[in-house]
């Protein structure tokens, strides 16, 4: 009776009953001594660990009981547990289970315990409302089967030899796991080789709802950190470029550049023409510099990529190896700079001040990230997006280049949506947007029609009507 405890009344409030039996002191207790519990049919809570039980409730308890210490006996089976429908937790610790069974029916189980058994594979879990699910030291290799566990919240998987943390993906509810000792090997699998592998900031990475990670909390800081990463929005690259081009510019000696205006209002005028590869910004570009060339110039980048067939040094781009771009990098010549399809572009300080000593405004064309990059500098352009209406005519007028592979394609398409993207979700972050549907139409003309209105064609009547010789110094 010492074992016995919270004595209590019965559902009709005429009987004492006993709700908790405790018998878990090493007493070497086999299930032959529990077969008293038949007689305690309003039992709710039941230690029985630290005993030498080898048989799963072999010993019939009542049917109400709601929580259940099994731990530190030698179970190796475990039968049907259909008939406990109000078990809610349920603790096998350090028994001798190599599966998981016989809790189909068990409706109100919330709290299941495994821990240091010799489970190989998750299974026989599915759709119960289990919030807390501890199997900790056993031997599984995958995790599996738990998608169904839909209110899971608290998982323990340390001590298993898990490598690959695909299948919690879908589990929302899942606010901690723990994963100590977990296999690196497939985790650093995962993420670019040569990339530093931080396990922490990797897991928060991958599994992002969740609140602790191997009994420690997760910190809004350390989401933070996992996602700027191992997938850095276009903001935070941008802002590490333009920071290290900055440190680099900075360590060379510093001079008053051309297109220093004498105002400080008055930004040096340029155009930026962006948009995804190939969609004619280029061309458009070199007409605007030639039709207007009282006004604008073509800013020259830098590039590591070859020159296809017509292209010339020093006028579609400054053609260079990839060990003078790195060189001019330390130089800290860029002002910003980006890869694409496994080459480097850049724009240089001097691409635009060789335009602004010419009295001109500096027209470029660059990819959104270079818009993202530029947009940390002192220079304050007009940013016009030319977009592919129809991704279809777009990929189509790509092969026809003949000069991509069919996953260089892909990307430019697939990149049409991000600048759709960006256009709808920041308005003002483009100044105009051209769509191009290209059509032999004067591609200027195109752009007139659509920047009527704009900031931007008030922008170039503004330049007409100015005289632009010795014009940028002085009348800007
Ligand atoms: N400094 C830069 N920063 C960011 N993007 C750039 C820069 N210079 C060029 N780009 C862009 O990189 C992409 C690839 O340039 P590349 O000249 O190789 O492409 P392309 O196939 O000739 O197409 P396009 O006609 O658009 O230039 C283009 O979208 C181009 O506008």
């Amino acid at each position: 009776s010492s074992c016995l405890s919270n004595l209590g009344h019965s559902a009709t409030g005429l009987e004492h009953v006993y709700q908790f039996l405790s018998a878990p002191v090493r007493t070497h207790t086999t299930h032959t001594h529990f077969r008293l519990i038949v007689h305690m049919p309003y039992l709710i809570i039941l230690d029985a660990s630290h005993n030498q039980l080898t048989d799963f409730f072999g010993f019939q308890p009542p049917k109400n009981l709601k929580e259940v210490n099994f731990s530190h006996n030698q179970m190796s089976v475990m039968t049907h547990l259909s008939a406990y429908s109000s078990l809610s937790k349920l603790n096998l610790d350090y028994n001798c289970f190599s599966e998981i069974g016989g809790l189909l029916h068990c409706a109100s189980l919330t709290h299941l315990s495994l821990a240091h058994n010799k489970i190989s594979c998750i299974r026989g879990l599915d759709n119960l409302p289990i919030k807390d699910l501890c199997l900790r030291g056993n031997q599984i290799e995958k995790i599996e089967n738990v998608e169904t566990l839909r209110t899971l919240q608290v998982l323990d998987l340390s001590l298993n030899r898990i490598s690959s943390l695909s299948g919690l993906q879908n589990l929302h509810l899942l606010g901690s796991i723990n994963l100590e000792n977990m296999s690196m090997l497939l985790l650093s699998l995962l993420f670019q080789p040569q990339e530093q592998l931080d396990y922490r900031l990797a897991v928060i990475f991958l599994l992002q709802h969740l609140t602790g990670l191997d009994q420690e909390k997760v910190t809004v800081e350390e989401k933070v950190s996992a996602v700027n990463k191992y997938d850095p929005p276009l903001e935070v690259v941008a802002a590490r470029e333009h920071m290290s081009h900055m440190v680099y510019q900075l360590m060379q000696p510093q001079v008053i550049y051309d297109s220093t205006l004498p105002s400080l209002d008055s930004p040096y005028p340029m155009l930026v023409l962006t948009g995804p590869q190939a969609c004619g910004k280029r061309e458009l570009a070199h007409k605007l510099c030639r039709e207007f060339n009282d006004f604008f110039a073509y800013g020259t980048c830098h590039t590591t990529r070859g020159p296809y067939f017509g292209e010339e040094d020093g006028s579609d781009y400054h053609f260079v190896t990839e060990e003078d771009f790195q060189n001019m990098i330390h130089m800290g010549k860029f002002l910003q700079t980006m890869q694409y399809a496994g080459h480097w572009y850049g724009l240089s300080r001097e691409a635009i001040e060789d335009v602004a000593r010419e009295g001109l405004a500096c027209c470029v064309h660059m990819e959104l990230e270079g818009v993202f990059s530029l947009k940390n500098s002192h220079f304050e352009p007009r940013y016009v997006l030319m977009i592919p209406t129809d991704k279809e005519q777009y990929g189509r007028r790509l092969r026809t280049r003949a000069l991509y592979t069919q996953t260089q394609i892909d990307t430019a398409v697939a990149r049409v949506d991000t600048y759709v993207l960006i256009n709808r979700e920041r308005p003002g972050f483009f100044d105009n947007v051209i769509p191009c549907v290209f059509i032999p139409l004067d591609l200027f003309h195109i752009l007139l029609c659509y920047s009527l209105n704009s900031k931007w064609i008030k922008y170039v009547v503004f330049l007409h009507t100015i005289p632009l010789n010795d014009k940028v110094k002085t009348c800007f």
